[in-house]
């Protein structure tokens, strides 16, 4: 692959990643510019969480090359601190209140603790001393978007955003990702919905048999 490109957010070269034998992703391309919102579908199983973990740093290709905001894959110390992936529990920590955990996060990014308006404009205001493990599905992934919210990385990786919501907890999502938008943010998201997705995206993506359509 040719020398870091900044201008692009990531970009991705024939990139393959198998689990034992099977292969999942078997030649994605892929390049998105900062400030692009792109829509990831594809079947139950079709690798799109496997596609986030890999752009994240989480997993290695097994095939393939890429870089976020120029920085190889390989790299993935560079990789983390330019990505934020939200996960429904991922980077939540069970034992913490809804107050702990969003205190733990910034510290995690060298920010002040946050103040209490930030859980009361995800839904959560109630739910502040409540400990994560003993949120709802939904609860908790409104606690990611109040991550989210707080995390600087210019590249937002969400891994099917609208899913276990109510509709003030999809409307939240759609309100908060285009804030992000707004604000420059690169985002990746994968989902089941393309209504809902369709209104923020301004590409949508379709991963089938292993390749980005
Ligand atoms: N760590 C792993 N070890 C073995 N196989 C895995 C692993 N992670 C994912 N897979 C397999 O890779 C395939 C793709 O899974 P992935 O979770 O990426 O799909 P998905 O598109 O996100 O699916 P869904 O829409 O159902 O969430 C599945 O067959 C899954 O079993």
């Amino acid at each position: 692959m040719a020398a870091p490109a900044p201008d692009f957010a990531l970009q991705l070269a024939h990139v393959a990643r198998k689990f034992g034998a099977q292969f999942v992703l078997r030649d994605v391309t892929l390049d998105l510019r900062p400030g692009e919102v792109a829509a990831l579908f594809g079947g139950n199983g079709a690798g799109k969480t496997t596609l986030l973990r890999v752009v994240a740093g989480l997993l290695s290709a097994s095939r393939g090359e890429g870089r976020v905001f120029g920085y190889d894959l390989k790299d993935k110390r560079s990789v983390r601190e330019h990505v934020f992936f939200m996960t429904e529990g991922g980077g939540l920590y069970g034992d913490l209140t809804a107050t702990e955990n969003l205190d733990f996060t910034a510290r995690m990014y060298g920010l002040t603790a946050p103040s209490a308006e930030l859980l009361e404009r995800v839904g959560l205001g109630a739910a502040a001393n409540k400990r994560a493990r003993d949120l709802s599905s939904g609860m908790r992934k409104r606690l990611q978007l109040a991550r989210m919210l707080l995390a600087p990385s210019p590249l937002l990786l969400l891994d099917e955003p609208f899913a276990n919501l109510d509709a003030g907890g999809k409307d939240a999502v759609l309100t908060h990702l285009r804030a992000a938008q707004d604000a420059g943010k690169t985002i990746l998201f994968s989902s089941h919905e393309p209504e809902l997705a369709g209104q923020v995206a301004t590409r949508t993506l379709t991963l089938e048999q292993g390749v980005l359509g």
